[in-house]
């Protein structure tokens, strides 16, 4: 059997038939419509505390490039926000366009950014990341839109100690809702946090996002790109702001 990706054989407008849930109550990703979303003074701010010593590698999974990090400790970890108890850092990966004119997942009133970034967090009151996945309060992921700026200096780091503290903005106001992963399994555990500043990449950050490849060693080249599913209904759902 085929397995899910992006193209239109086995891209977002299939992934009903192998995971039903793809047409769920709280799926994602969501257009952001500042406007109708509510202030709650009561959110509280982000608290992201990350050890670049657990970073562990990056790789190509097929649909994405990920680093992962050791998460047997609460040594990276996200807390406060609108959760509540520690989530510890499993991953980061991004989502990201053709052009950049698309690629990020969510939108905010239609207007799509040329990538995305996620970083996953779980739940510690489960035992795992595998556990945690699978429950309605499991996961917390941080989404930061990636924007293109010219004038911006380039920069070269390995991926043994990397800091994902680098990868976020300057202000971390948020939008958060209770939604899905965006990709399958598309499992509806995800408390997602989506921050309203965008951080800056340079065209040749974007031309390395671009150059993966979907394809493996000796099969046609196919670049990884366009990996990212468009906005779902919302179903009702109210999108709250930690700002006004
Ligand atoms: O664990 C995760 C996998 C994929 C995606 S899009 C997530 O947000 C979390
Ligand atoms: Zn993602």
């Amino acid at each position: 059997t085929m397995s899910w990706g992006y193209a239109a054989d086995n891209g977002p407008d299939k992934w009903a038939d192998n995971f039903p849930v793809a047409n769920g109550p709280r799926q994602s990703p969501i257009d952001i419509v500042p406007a109708e979303a509510s202030y709650d003074s009561g959110l509280k701010p982000l608290c992201l505390k990350y050890d670049p010593s657990t970073s562990l590698d990056i790789l190509n999974n097929g649909h994405s490039f990920q680093v992962t990090y050791v998460d047997d400790s609460d040594s990276s970890t996200l807390t406060d926000g609108p959760i509540s108890g520690v989530y510890r850092l499993k991953q980061f990966h991004f989502h990201w366009g053709s052009c950049d004119d698309q690629g990020s997942e969510h939108t905010v009133e239609g207007t799509k950014y040329p990538a995305e970034l996620h970083l996953v967090h779980w739940n510690t009151k489960y035992p795992s990341f595998a556990e945690a996945a699978s429950q309605p309060d499991g996961l917390a992921v941080v989404g930061v839109f990636l924007k293109v700026n010219i004038a911006d200096w380039g920069k070269q780091t390995s991926f043994a100690n990397f800091d994902p503290a680098t990868l976020l903005p300057g202000c971390l106001d948020y939008w958060t809702y209770d939604g899905s992963l965006t990709t399958p399994p598309l499992l509806e555990s995800v408390t997602w946090i989506v921050c309203k500043e965008p951080i800056s990449v340079s065209p040749g950050q974007m031309a390395k996002f671009r150059g993966l490849l979907f394809s493996c060693e000796g099969e046609a080249e196919c670049c990884m790109v366009d990996n990212y599913r468009p906005p779902q209904p919302l179903k009702g759902r109210s999108v709250r702001a930690s700002f006004q």
